[in-house]
């Protein structure tokens, strides 16, 4: 049955609230960032990654710029150990980043973790123990000075195998199922195991507070965290470490907020997967500060090939609409908003802004390697007139004139309805072709000459049905001249409205596109040329303006009969 009332608070609040880390307003400093991929990503994948997957993705962590990798849980398979041996046996590990393993405070667990570190040229031992409540008389059904004790235990054991090791060993404690610990006692045993280790500015020890399982929320993560930092022993021989986990899909949220409440450290995986509904995303954390203005001291400049080689690492997909990775999150079908960022672009382009500002994008999808054309303006049903002009001048150079466009743009949405589906830019070039180029279901133009030369005088050929007739004219100019003939041929009248033209390439040899409008009665009727010659792509312009003039008169007709 649902319900509620089954559920209540399991959280506990810090004795003491400062609520300092709600004044400053957005992070201006990376923290240290530590992969948790091989590990907690690893750990929630149906189908473990192999040791070369593993490899490799360790690979791909260095290249993004990580200098802290949790490697795995040494104890835990032979998999595991062996990429450790791997790493080092091979010197694998780069000079500026350190490697982490996780061990249960067990003896044997521990001693297995120091087996598989031996010679690594530097390591951070990541020793935890559950303290919740709900653990402590639950899982263990032991006190919470026996909880204590265990991690105590734990702490001795690896600092004396560290300095057995000898090597550069540094030491990291998790109270684990933290949300559901007491804050107080949390601290008590963070403390207590720091008296063992005795950390130092100069070799410092990492206190690292997880949301194992996240039930509050962020302001709530955000007063314990300030809590911590302030009360924490040996402060400046300690680094203030978060593990958020997503479960009420505010991992991000704690992790800024966290920061801001005195974290120095955040561990994460890439796209945020892990157990349930996985870890803190580490590439929105630093797209965020990225989007911000600050620099988040990790690459993602290349993001369509780091998801590819993860999701082909890990067997799983990144949801398309994932934050900054998604394969359509910077792109925009409605028609209001296709209409703003297409006149914020042209807006960047005109001013040469230095800012990045352009609605609705909130970072330029150039640097993380996306592409305009492709990945921000499509078409469905939903869009308008500014997006869709926007792909004809963007993907083919031509720039319809405004109330045109809308034509166009109405034109374009209806094939979209009509097959229920998406359009690309050949598709909806294709439908400018078919309405605005290739448009002349009444007559088609054969051919035209100008008499003596002189432009004003026009001979034309045009098809009608089955038939082909001669037609003459004269005009004020050579476009006037062949206007007046199709005039006096179909006894119609009407003014030349709109008349605009563009090159379609750079070179003097390339196609031009003209785009007239004529108005008869207050409507406007449209038709496009595209020739290597100016004034013949006027002429076939005006051909299908007045076809389609014509196919508005005989539907006049048609309704009076
Ligand atoms: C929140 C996190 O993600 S933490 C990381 C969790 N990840 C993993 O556990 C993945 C890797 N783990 C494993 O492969 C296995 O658990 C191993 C190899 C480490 C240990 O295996 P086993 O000893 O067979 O089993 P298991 O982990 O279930 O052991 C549970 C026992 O350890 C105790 N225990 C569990 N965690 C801890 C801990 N952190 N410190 C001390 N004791 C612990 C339990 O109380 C239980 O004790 P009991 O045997 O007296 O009942
Ligand atoms: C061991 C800790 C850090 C952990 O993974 C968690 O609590 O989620």
């Amino acid at each position: 049955m649902f319900n509620h009332q089954k559920y209540g608070k399991q959280y506990f609040m810090p004795p003491t609230i400062s609520y300092d880390w709600v004044k400053k307003e957005t992070l201006e400093k990376a923290p240290t960032w530590c992969s948790v991929d091989l590990r907690d990503g690893n750990q929630a994948l149906p189908i473990p990654m192999n040791l070369e997957e593993k490899l490799e993705l360790f690979q791909l962590l260095v290249d993004i710029g990580f200098k802290e990798i949790e490697v795995g849980f040494p104890a835990a398979s032979d998999t595991e150990f062996n990429l450790l041996r791997k790493l080092i046996d091979n010197n694998m590990i780069p000079d500026d980043v350190t490697i982490m393993v996780i061990t249960q405070a067990r003896e044997h667990i521990i001693r297995r973790t120091f087996e598989a570190i031996q010679g690594a040229p530097r390591a951070i031992v990541h020793l935890y123990n559950s303290t919740s409540e709900a653990q402590r008389r639950q899982v263990f059904k032991k006190s919470k000075e026996e909880i204590k004790q265990i991690a105590l235990n734990g702490a001795v054991l690896v600092k004396e195998l560290a300095e057995e090791a000898g090597g550069d060993i540094y030491f990291q404690y998790s109270p684990e199922s933290f949300p559901g610990t007491e804050v107080d006692y949390a601290l008590d045993i963070c403390n207590s195991v720091l008296d063992i280790w005795k950390p130092t500015p100069d070799h410092k020890a990492i206190i690292n507070i997880p949301t194992t399982v996240q039930i509050a929320m962020p302001h709530i993560f955000a007063n314990q965290i300030e809590y911590i930092h302030k009360n924490l022993a040996y402060r400046d021989g300690v680094t203030l470490s978060i593990h958020p986990h997503n479960d009420r899909g505010s991992g991000v949220s704690d992790a800024e907020f966290g920061v801001l409440a005195g974290a120095e450290r955040v561990e994460g995986t890439l796209f945020g997967i892990g157990e349930r509904t996985g870890n803190v995303d580490l590439i929105t954390l630093a797209m965020n500060m990225y989007s911000q203005g600050f620099d988040p001291e990790l690459d993602f400049s290349q993001m369509n090939a780091i998801r590819e080689k993860y999701e082909k690492l890990t067997r799983t997909e990144v949801h398309e609409r994932h934050p900054y990775s998604g394969d359509l999150v910077f792109t925009a079908f409605s028609g209001s908003h296709q209409d703003a960022i297409s006149k914020g672009m042209k807006y960047r382009q005109e001013t040469n802004t230095e800012k990045w500002d352009v609605p609705y994008i909130p970072v330029d999808p150039v640097d993380i390697g996306r592409n305009y054309q492709a990945d921000v303006i499509r078409v469905n049903s939903q869009s308008g007139k500014g997006g869709i002009g926007y792909i004809l001048e963007t993907n083919f150079g031509v720039k319809l004139p405004y109330k045109m466009n809308e034509a166009m743009g109405y034109a374009t949405k209806k094939v979209s309805d009509q097959t229920s589906r998406e359009l690309s830019a050949e598709e909806i070039y294709q439908v400018f072709r078919e309405n605005y180029v290739e448009y002349h279901p009444n007559f088609e133009l054969v051919d035209y000459y100008f008499n003596k030369g002189t432009g004003q005088e026009v001979t034309l050929t045009i098809q009608k049905e089955k038939e082909q007739i001669e037609l003459q004219g004269k005009g004020a100019g050579s476009l006037d001249a062949i206007s007046n003939a199709l005039k006096a041929h179909f006894d119609i009248d009407y003014a030349l409205e709109v008349y605009e033209q563009q090159s379609l390439g750079k070179d003097s040899a390339a196609e031009a596109c003209a785009q007239i409008g004529i108005s008869h009665q207050g409507e406007i009727y449209w038709g496009a040329g595209i020739h290597e010659d100016i004034t013949a792509a006027s002429v076939y312009a005006l051909v299908v303006a007045v076809n389609r003039l014509e196919d508005a008169l005989i539907s006049q007709k048609e309704t009076v009969k």
